[in-house]
């Protein structure tokens, strides 16, 4: 089957394409700007049309949290109505969706982890445009799969891992926050848990479980507990190492606001698909070797 994921470059779509090389049932087509700009509305269905989809995965996203706080109407032009389009568009040509939502969606102020049946309340820009985009891909396609997800990393583009290696190269210690909580997701998990997904819809015509799911990384942990374990595993294979000093939101001023707790419960996405994600230290810790085995055999 053929999947078309927007977002040329970014983490879930370039984990996709590395997913499915290895796997004949799997095409993998990227689509990004300038061809297809969410930005520009009339840019998304011919793109769309011209892939020829089974499935549209839609990946792209302003993803830049605290710059967003400067830029709402362009956050919510891309996260918001051009996630509509998107889904409007493989609406029009009869095929499913499978969205990609956040955490930051919650205000984080509950103690237990965030079931698929409480109420958003973001507190963020960023967090605002990618619930205006949940509702508009409802809206547009009842053939939606909303995945909110956490926390994202992988060997590719920007994301907190490769940010505590870069910091560890020229400092002994990092002040990391402590205080908030969330689901550390490896983007190459993500990648295998769509490929599940679309061989289930793709496989059963009578397919009905779509609507909104969550999907993290197994366990939890706090931002400076996740930048503990990073270091920790880059020492053990020789990589660059800083000591983490843990610090409190208040000694860590941003533009945006992040939720206190961000945690996921997953047990709606394990029970109807039969899937978990690996536990997020294991993950973790095959994308710190992968990135420092791919810099040292470059040289
Ligand atoms: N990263 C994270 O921690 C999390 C991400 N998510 C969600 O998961 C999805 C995938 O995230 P991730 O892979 O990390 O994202 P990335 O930031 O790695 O990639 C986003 C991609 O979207 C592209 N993009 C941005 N603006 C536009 C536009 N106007 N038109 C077309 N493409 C555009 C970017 O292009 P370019 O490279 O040119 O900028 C980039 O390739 C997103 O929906 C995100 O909101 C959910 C939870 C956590
Ligand atoms: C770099 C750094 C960050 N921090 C804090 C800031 C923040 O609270 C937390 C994470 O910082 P980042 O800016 O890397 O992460 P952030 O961009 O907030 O990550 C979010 O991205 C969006 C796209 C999502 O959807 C979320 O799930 C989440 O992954 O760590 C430190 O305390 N010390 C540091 O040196
Ligand atoms: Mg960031």
């Amino acid at each position: 089957m053929r999947l078309v994921v927007t977002g040329r470059e970014g983490q879930v779509a370039r984990s996709l394409v590395e997913r499915a090389h290895a796997r004949p049932d799997f095409e993998v087509v990227v689509l990004g700007r300038p061809e297809l700009d969410l930005a520009k509305p009339e840019t998304i269905a011919p793109a769309l049309a011209i892939a020829r989809p089974d499935l549209v995965v839609s990946a792209a996203a302003y993803t830049a949290v605290d710059q967003a706080e400067d830029e709402p109407d362009l956050a919510f032009a891309v996260n918001g109505a051009g996630a509509g389009h998107v889904a409007e568009a493989t609406a029009r040509i009869g095929k499913p969706v499978i969205h990609l939502s956040t955490d930051y969606i919650f205000d984080g102020g509950g103690e237990r982890a965030y079931t698929e049946n409480d109420k958003p309340a973001p507190r963020s820009v960023y967090g605002a445009s990618k619930l205006a985009g949940e509702h508009a891909v409802a809206k547009a396609n009842p053939r939606h799969l909303i995945l909110r997800t956490a926390w994202v990393y992988s060997p590719f583009g920007r994301n907190f891992v490769k940010t505590m290696l870069r910091l560890a190269t020229d400092r002994d210690e990092i002040a990391v926050v402590a205080d908030q909580w969330g689901n550390p997701t490896s983007a190459l998990d993500i990648a295998d848990a769509i490929l599940h997904l679309a061989a289930m819809l793709y496989g059963n015509k009578g397919f009905a479980s779509f609507g909104v799911y969550h999907f993290a990384g197994t366990g939890e942990t706090s931002w400076s507990g996740f930048a503990r374990h990073i270091l920790d595993t880059s020492q053990a294979f020789g990589g660059p190492y800083a000591r983490v000093r843990d610090i409190a939101t208040v000694d860590y001023p941003t533009k945006a606001q992040r939720p206190r707790n961000s945690r996921l419960s997953t047990e709606k996405f394990r029970s109807v698909f039969g899937w978990t994600a690996p536990d997020w230290p294991g993950a973790t810790s095959r994308v710190v070797e992968q990135l420092l085995t791919r810099r040292i055999s470059n040289g």
